[in-house]
């Protein structure tokens, strides 16, 4: 390990000593000069051409100020070009020139300089090429090929003759035009019978092709969203309880909505590529989206229907007001703050699915602190469970005390669904948790959040939370778009999402089942999301983007070559339930990659939801808080869990049964979740699992753990292809190290130790047996030749 550590060093040393990190002013530096340098010995070359005849004669004399120089760049600029042109390559030296003007042009404008080592390698080939091809005509005009051009073309003659040189040459040729133009036979075929548009026709077609993933070709559908009814929102009736009014029925202005205004993108400049080549990939993409259309990541299922609305349940749930409730409330609330002599100005109800809220204003003078302290006293008078103090209510001015209502209603699934909220929704992962307390539909982004903690006591309706939010996902998001992760230990709860696997799952290769129930799987699982998110950096940073949401508009905008390996990237959605059984089985081996998400997936598309029962702080540990922002707490047993999820308590009182607090870092917002039974995801699930699916789950990148292999029945097929030459230097050696094996065969640290476990396999050493190397069980060569011999090994 120690070793390992230390080559990994001496690597990442390596590989410092060699990159050339420069800031950005000086690249500016740096590029200027080079822009500037590059034009000299433009002004220089072509000056040369004219006078180097009668510069001649200062070449040896370069310290005789007397003597001047023609070129315009003086001795300097004859000197320079003598030994580039005469000297060196002859005409073909300009390709120097030209890749240093353009190398400044890269550095100073800060060009991705990828490019630029694309461009100097083929620009050095072709002027070697160049100044070769015109050697052949050096005896006449000494300047064509230069002295290198000239020798080098001799040398090859003497070899080849001129015929063989002229067949060199011109092979030479052909392959350039092959390996860099991406010119075939068939090309320059089309060229001739139609003319240079059906060339460049052929090859955005043939790169086409590859972007296209599906054999139906058809790429004007497009799927169709689900029909939904479109219902007029229901907002909660506000009703005026001031003391000398009798309780009147009254339309509720809309309660104020805190809008969120999304920060202005920052302007994304866009870099204008000088090099001509990515002006064509430029045009390349304009021309590919007028013939073909934007790219279309549903195609491959474009038959695809979403769920309807009709799969799910209608509870009915319209609130109904119990006028006698409310007055019976109002006069408790209105006599208990009397008794400690608080008055009030004015009080309102607002009636929502499961709570009422009452808006106070006291007294000018009354202390609001004093007013809180009230709230047992409250509770007790009300003699209800539940009972929440906002004091003050953010924004309003008003003080509000929560009560439970005797008759809750239960906000559907399929309500919210088809709130006009959710469906005009502009958000890439809008998530419909349920109704406010004023009885609007609640949709939040989880894409914005940009991950989710959930936690709160059995039976509270954590299960039903976590359907609700899958659920919305499901009738928003095409199965291209968005991929989920489950892990289930308790086992029972996401099987009915079994069915979508084809469609809307993604697991590892070669596993099984998709739902994680296994808590090893999990970690590996979980190793393979942060190899993905690693991944997607690589796509995004190649792509210049800073988020998955720039990159797929790219993609679709056909900007991006699949050949380079750039795909659409569908969001991917990591849901934990039962988080705490996780942590305690497997403890930081969790942590450590869930934290690395949690910190560094958001812009990349993977958004985890983690559900746990025991919100404590040994299992929503510090790292783990600091990167879930968002936080949703349905009913908790104590004072105390509350504070852990929330930081702030509130949720010991909440009434159960979907109850819940939400927030996003600022203010705590009561909501009703939205209720999806067992059966209506049943329907749902099924509904989309009848359909044409893909033709396996999405797949993970695949993570082999340092322990894995270590079981010692490893499959003879699956021996590592080095296997019989660490068993000979193993045998040789007589010492069963996995260090000598990285030595002699110059392997990874985990490659050799899985090897050494397929040579335990294999009976060729022994055990492991702590810090002593193993026993070698094969004592020479012949006996090791005999044992691989046998049929069975
Ligand atoms: N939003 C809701 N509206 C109405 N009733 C609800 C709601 N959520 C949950 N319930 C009721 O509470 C019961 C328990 O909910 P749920 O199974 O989600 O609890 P849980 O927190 O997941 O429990 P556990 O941790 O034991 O799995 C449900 O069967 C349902 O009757």
């Amino acid at each position: 390990m120690a070793k390992k550590k230390a080559k990994n060093k001496k690597t990442t040393k390596k590989s410092r000593k060699f990159s050339l990190k420069l800031n950005r002013q000086q690249k500016v530096v740096l590029g200027s000069f080079l822009m500037l340098f590059g034009l000299a010995l433009i002004v220089a070359f072509i000056s040369f051409l004219f006078n180097w005849q009668a510069d001649q004669s200062i070449l040896n004399e370069f310290s005789n100020r007397e003597l001047e120089a023609r070129n315009w760049l003086s001795k300097f600029g004859a000197s320079i070009s003598d030994f580039f042109i005469y000297k060196g390559f002859g005409l073909a030296s300009f390709s120097i020139a030209f890749l240093i003007l353009l190398s400044g042009i890269y550095l100073f404008f800060g060009f991705n300089s990828a490019n630029l080592r694309k461009f100097w390698f083929w620009g050095i080939l072709v002027m070697i090429w160049l100044s070769i091809f015109f050697g052949f005509f050096s005896g006449k005009y000494a300047l064509l090929g230069g002295r290198i051009g000239f020798e080098t073309n001799d040398f090859i003659q003497d070899y080849l003759g001129f015929f063989g040189t002229v067949l060199l040459m011109l092979f030479l040729f052909i392959a350039y035009l092959a390996i860099r133009m991406k010119v075939t036979p068939e090309m320059v075929g089309g060229y001739f019978r139609s003319g240079k548009k059906e060339l460049q026709d052929a090859m955005k077609e043939h790169q086409s092709q590859v972007a296209e993933t599906d054999e139906e070709k058809d790429w004007k559908e497009t799927v169709a969203k689900p029909v939904v009814e479109d219902k007029e929102e229901e907002k909660a009736p506000n009703i005026d309880l001031s003391e000398d009014k009798p309780i009147e029925k009254k339309v509720s202005e809309p309660s104020p909505q805190m809008e969120i205004n999304p920060a202005p993108e920052e302007d994304v400049a866009m870099e204008v590529e000088a090099a001509p080549e990515e002006e064509e990939e430029d045009n390349l993409s304009t021309k590919l989206v007028k013939d073909f259309g934007e790219f279309d990541p549903t195609l491959e299922l474009k038959n695809y229907k979403f769920p309807t609305i009709e799969l799910l349940k209608d509870y009915g749930g319209t609130i109904t007001i119990d006028q006698e409730e409310l007055e019976e409330n109002k006069n408790r609330i209105v006599e208990t703050l009397k008794n400690y002599k608080i008055e009030i100005a004015q009080i309102k109800a607002t009636v929502g699915p499961t709570v009422t809220l009452y808006e106070i204003v006291p007294e000018a003078g009354i202390r609001i602190s004093k007013i809180k302290n009230l709230e047992d006293d409250i509770a007790l008078s009300l003699s209800a469970l539940g009972i929440r103090i906002i004091a003050p209510i953010p924004g309003r001015g008003t003080i509000g005390i929560e009560v439970p209502n005797k008759n809750a209603s239960i906000v559907s699934m399929r309500s919210v669904i088809a709130s006009a909220k959710f469906q005009n929704a502009e958000m890439e992962l809008p998530l419909a948790l349920g109704k406010t307390i004023s009885n609007e539909t609640f949709v939040v982004d989880l894409a914005k959040m940009p991950h989710m903690l959930m936690a709160g006591a059995t039976g509270q309706g954590k299960s039903v939370g976590l359907n609700a939010i899958l659920t919305s996902l499901l009738y928003s998001k095409h199965p291209a778009e968005v991929k989920f992760v489950l892990v289930d230990p308790k086992k029972v709860e996401l099987t009915l999402f079994n069915k979508i696997e084809r469609h809307y799952l993604a697991k590892l290769p070669d596993t099984e089942d998709a739902i994680i129930t296994d808590n090893t799987k999990v970690i590996n699982t979980l190793n393979s999301l942060c190899i993905e998110m690693d991944d997607r950096y690589e796509l995004l940073k190649n792509a210049m983007c800073r988020n998955i949401k720039e990159y797929n508009a790219k993609f679709k905008a056909r900007k991006l070559n699949p050949n380079d390996g750039h795909k659409f990237l569908p969001y991917i959605v990591l849901v934990v339930d039962e988080f705490a059984d996780l942590i305690m089985t497997a403890g930081k081996e969790v942590e450590t990659p869930i934290a690395r998400l949690a910190q560094l997936a958001r812009a990349i598309g993977i958004h985890l939801i983690i559900a746990t029962q025991r919100p404590s702080v040994n299992v929503i540990t510090g790292i783990i808080k600091a990167n879930f922002p968002a936080r949703v707490a349905f009913r908790v047993t104590s004072k105390i869990d509350s504070r852990t999820i929330l930081d702030n308590q509130g949720a010991d009182q909440l009434i159960g049964r979907g109850d819940m607090l939400f927030t996003q870092g600022n203010e705590l917002k009561r909501l009703q979740c939205a209720f999806v039974d067992t059966p209506e995801v049943d329907k749902i699930t099924e509904f989309i699992g009848s359909q044409k699916a893909y033709p396996d789950a999405h797949q993970l990148p695949a993570y082999e753990s340092e322990e894995s292999g270590t079981g010692v029945d490893i499959d003879v097929s699956e021996r590592d292809k080095l296997f019989r030459e660490a068993a000979e230097v193993i045998v040789t050696a007589q010492q069963g190290s996995a260090s000598l094996l990285q030595r002699k065969l110059k392997l990874g640290y985990n490659r050799a130790g899985r090897i050494i476990d397929q040579l335990e396999a294999a009976g060729i050493v022994g055990p492991f047996e702590g810090s002593k190397a193993r026993q070698v069980l094969i004592t020479d060569l012949a006996a090791l030749d005999q044992l691989l011999n046998e049929p069975d090994n």
